[in-house]
């Protein structure tokens, strides 16, 4: 038979368990990238075969046109089993349950449903651009705040969204519980965090043994996930009721149910709802705060790119503070502004590995001569894509101007948000919010360095975490109101 794609020299028991670094994984995959070719292998202890894709041609042939193949998801016992995360559309097995969910994300996140939410989206960018309108009030030398009010701005869009609940700040409730659940989801998805998923019948110790630590915070994590997804829904169906809901994701499949003219209403139950939407939060708050603090970072560090972008937008909406009623539909009048969105999301993509793949448990598969045996965890290595194309010594500098020159175009970025059956179902809502807020922020202020307590300029650089979500490590600027 055909032999497994090539990779590292493994141990005979650990396999290439030593070769992970414990962060930012994708530059070793990348590396490996030039000595392996477009598919390489890799092994875990008990022989488990991860394969990577490090060419978007490999994706697509592989995660989209053999998608009846490559569409189930690794089972992670931490997450799925023990933490309960196995009802998140993300981490689900391929199924009639997933495309039970899928078809209930195409429906409520869809290009007719994405306009609906405009207004709450707006409202998040609104009050966004005021509190940090009010911290350079009070604080004009600079610090991290806008970090802290982009999350939250990306929380209200989503919050807005999923259950038309307005958040006034991250201490709501539903916020808490939803931070508490993504913080345990983060922890589990990270490689090699839990033993137990590596020797698996650990997962029978009960939770009373000592260092059995981990089953304690499962059983945290299951409770802080059911309270995540019955509070919220709980209140959109209490206001339903009075009849006072917003359009949201959750209010428009609930009403679409009990419409018993309709075709999908028998097809569904509100529990396929309520989880659905729980996941939500969990997809689309951390990769969505991700690309819009590294846009910041990007401009802190391009103070020409920024000054360009101005004057683009200032161009189209007639000056500096004019844009505040900017849609997505203006996106085709902002040729830099898009330059600019698409290489914050090649730059930086949110999360540099994709969400890992697998293929079926039930048959093998063959791809330029190698064996992709049954099982196997597939990860398409999105970073080593956007590392790829012409120019390539300078793929890993901020520079927007290539998206606007034919003879150094890289690839169309879409690729940050997957693949085949399983690409991003926020993908439209993302990029109108990302949009929003870029033209809002380029608008509304200049990015500058913070000062120091003498009024001088901090010199700031910028790192980013290694973790699951490709977010930037804190640091310090201040954006000046523009007048
Ligand atoms: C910049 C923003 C975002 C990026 C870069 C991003 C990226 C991704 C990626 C790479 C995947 C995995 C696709 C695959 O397995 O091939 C994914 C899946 C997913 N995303 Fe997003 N995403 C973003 C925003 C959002 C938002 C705002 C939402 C919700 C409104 C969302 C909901 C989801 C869900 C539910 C899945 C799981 C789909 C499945 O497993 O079938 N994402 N996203």
């Amino acid at each position: 038979g055909a032999p497994l794609p090539p990779g590292p020299p493994r141990h005979w028991l650990l396999g290439n368990l030593k070769d992970f670094p414990r962060s930012k994984i994708w530059l070793r995959l990348s590396e490996w990238a030039d000595q392996y070719g477009p598919v390489m292998s890799l092994s875990l202890p008990g022989g488990k075969t991860i394969v990577v894709l490090q060419t978007l041609e490999a994706m697509n042939d592989l995660l989209d046109k053999r998608g009846a193949l490559y569409s189930d998801r690794p089972e992670t016992v931490m997450a799925n089993e023990l933490m309960g995360f196995s009802s998140t559309v993300t981490l689900k097995q391929d199924g009639p349950v997933l495309r039970r969910y899928r078809k209930l994300c195409r429906m409520a996140l869809g290009t007719s449903a994405a306009e609906r939410y405009e207004p709450v989206q707006q409202d998040a960018v609104t009050r966004f651009v005021n509190t940090m309108v009010e911290t350079h009030t009070r604080r004009p030398h600079g610090d991290a705040e806008f970090l802290a009010q982009i999350r939250l701005a990306a929380i209200r869009s989503i919050m807005g969204i999923v259950y038309g609940i307005q958040v006034d700040d991250a201490s709501h409730e539903h916020v808490k519980n939803a931070e508490a659940s993504i913080a345990f989801f983060a922890k589990a998805l990270q490689p090699g965090r839990y033993l137990v998923d590596i020797i698996h019948i650990l997962k029978y110790v009960p939770a009373w043994f000592p260092f059995a630590g981990f089953q304690r915070e499962a059983r945290e994590a299951r409770e802080v996930r059911e309270r995540q997804a019955e509070l919220p829904f709980r209140h959109v169906v209490e206001e339903m009721a009075t009849g006072r809901a917003p359009p949201s994701f959750v209010s428009l499949l609930l009403s679409d149910m009990s419409d018993t003219s309709s075709p999908d209403a028998e097809q569904y139950e509100p529990e396929d709802i309520k989880q659905v939407a729980r996941s939500m939060y969990n997809a689309g708050v951390d990769t969505t705060n991700s690309t819009l603090c590294s846009f910041v970072a990007a401009m802190l560090m391009h103070p020409n790119v920024q000054t360009l972008a101005q004057a683009e937008v200032d161009g189209f909406y007639g000056g500096p503070r004019k844009s505040q009623f900017a849609t997505p539909a203006d996106r085709a009048h902002l040729p830099y502004v898009n330059a600019v969105i698409n290489e914050t999301l090649r730059w930086q993509p949110a999360v540099a590995l994709g969400i890992p793949h697998r293929i079926v448990t039930t048959q093998d598969d063959v791809y330029k001569g190698y064996l992709i045996p049954r099982g196997s965890t597939i990860i398409p290595n999105i970073w080593n894509v956007s590392r790829t194309g012409p120019d390539k010594d300078t793929l890993n500098d901020f520079d927007p101007a290539r998206y606007l020159d034919d003879s150094r175009r890289p690839l169309d970025p879409s690729y940050v948000f997957g693949f085949g059956r399983r690409v991003c179902v926020g993908q439209l809502v993302a990029e109108n919010f990302i949009f929003m807020m870029v033209v809002a922020i380029l608008s509304s202020f200049t990015v500058l360095p913070a000062l120091d307590a003498d009024g001088e300029v901090v010199t700031t650089t910028v790192e980013w975490t290694g973790a699951m979500a490709n977010t930037p490590i804190e640091f310090r600027c201040r954006l000046v109101p523009r007048t």
